[in-house]
């Protein structure tokens, strides 16, 4: 743990019935000032980890730490955390002046003391001019603010998100993903937010967790792990992917759709049997001499910034891709991509066998991906 950690979790465990666990011995840590994102499907557990930080509920097993001491049972009261609900639990019946104050008049904070704090709040979420508004006068966007103003006002260490942005219509969602974003910058504050929309996480987060049945698969940047998902489940869950089988015949060789290609990828051992990743915007159509495989196009739909192509390679594997030429259904075209963008993933690799791998080759593969490589071509060929 480092001075920058606030929170640390080391093998949480929740289990809401006797048998039912909700989170298996989850560890990470959380720095100071960073924004962070919960990512994952329904029911995988986000929501349970945002309340155990709050402290409305205690691990069942594990602990948990805030700023190095231990807090599992500590009330959410005595805690530096604030959380913005989905719906924002608004009080209906008090104006937007006396639902930011709710809190600070629970403390019994002077009447001079609470309006400079209400107004500074409400400067820092864009609400100046709007103190006497009913709730039900404001729109969804403004009682997120709201919602966000009074969670502020207490001063907060953290400020926990749980699926803020849902109740908003796109527009309004993606103005608010960069005020949160702006926000959390000003504030300087922690913020953990929570959201099942993977576009969402990558545009906001400084880090993001990637959660699945109660078990984080990955943590990293947005960069991270949409560039290198460590399993099939996250590179299905960020973004749209091509996933085959392969095989790596040794290190910076790989084979899959019957042909082999030179990649950037080590640590695996000789003939091991592997999942093959490439992203649809990192293939190019081209003619079928230049191409480095064939495929046949089965399909293709315009989304006016590329057409989204699919077609099926010899070997029967579906290909997807972003381009931004047109093809033929029907027509046999080449597919064109560089080493780097194939990206090539042990089956059933776990988070920490992946950064112990990249530990080990992680300064060597860079240097090694832009030295010559084994027989000197890019090209692919027969096997
Ligand atoms: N009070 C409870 N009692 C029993 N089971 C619960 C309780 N709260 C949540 N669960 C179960 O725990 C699992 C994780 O729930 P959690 O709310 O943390 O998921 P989530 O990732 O936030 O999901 P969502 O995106 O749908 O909100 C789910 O299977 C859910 O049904």
């Amino acid at each position: 743990m480092t001075d920058t950690t606030i929170i640390r979790f080391e093998n949480v465990t929740k289990t809401y019935d006797r048998d039912t666990v909700v989170l298996d011995k989850v560890s990470f840590e959380i720095e100071r000032g960073k924004f962070y994102t919960l990512l994952g499907p329904s029911g995988c557990g986000k929501t349970t980890i945002l309340r155990l930080i709050a402290g409305f509920m205690e691990p069942s097993e594990g602990s948990i730490y805030f700023n190095g001491k231990l807090i599992n049972s500590v009330p959410a009261d005595k805690r530096q955390v604030n959380t913005v609900f989905q719906d924002y639990a608004l009080f209906p019946h008090l104006n937007v002046f006396e639902n930011v104050a709710f809190g600070l008049r629970i403390k019994k904070m002077k009447n001079a003391a609470i309006t400079e704090k209400v107004n500074e709040a409400l400067r820092f979420v864009n609400l100046v001019g709007y103190e006497d508004r009913e709730i039900s006068e404001m729109s969804g966007g403004q009682r997120q603010r709201v919602a966000i103003a009074r969670a502020i006002v207490n001063e907060p260490e953290i400020l926990l998100l749980d699926e803020p942005l849902s109740a908003l219509d796109l527009k309004l969602r993606t103005e608010m993903q960069y005020e949160l974003r702006e926000l959390q910058r000003r504030l300087g504050i922690t913020f953990i937010f929570v959201t099942h929309d993977q576009e969402e996480a990558l545009a906001m987060s400084d880090e993001i967790f990637v959660l699945n049945k109660g078990e984080i698969q990955q943590s990293g940047t947005p960069t991270d792990i949409y560039d290198e998902p460590i399993n099939r489940f996250v590179a299905d869950f960020i973004g749209e992917s091509n996933i085959v089988p392969g095989r790596m015949i040794r290190d910076f060789l790989a084979e899959f759709a019957g042909k082999s290609f030179e990649c950037v990828d080590q640590g695996f051992s000789p003939n091991e049997p592997v999942e093959i990743m490439i992203r649809p915007e990192d293939l190019e159509i081209t003619t079928p001499e230049q191409g480095n495989m064939l495929i046949k196009v089965d399909s293709q739909l315009f989304r006016g910034v590329h057409y989204e192509i699919s077609g099926y390679d010899e070997s029967g594997n579906e290909w997807l891709v972003h381009s931004t030429k047109k093809a033929i259904v029907g027509d046999s075209v080449g597919l064109r991509f560089d080493p780097e963008a194939i990206h090539v993933m042990r089956f059933g690799e776990t988070e920490a066998e992946f950064d112990k791998r990249l530990e080990a080759y992680g300064d060597h593969e860079h240097e090694h991906g832009q030295a010559p490589l084994p027989g000197g071509a890019v090209e692919s060929r027969d096997v």
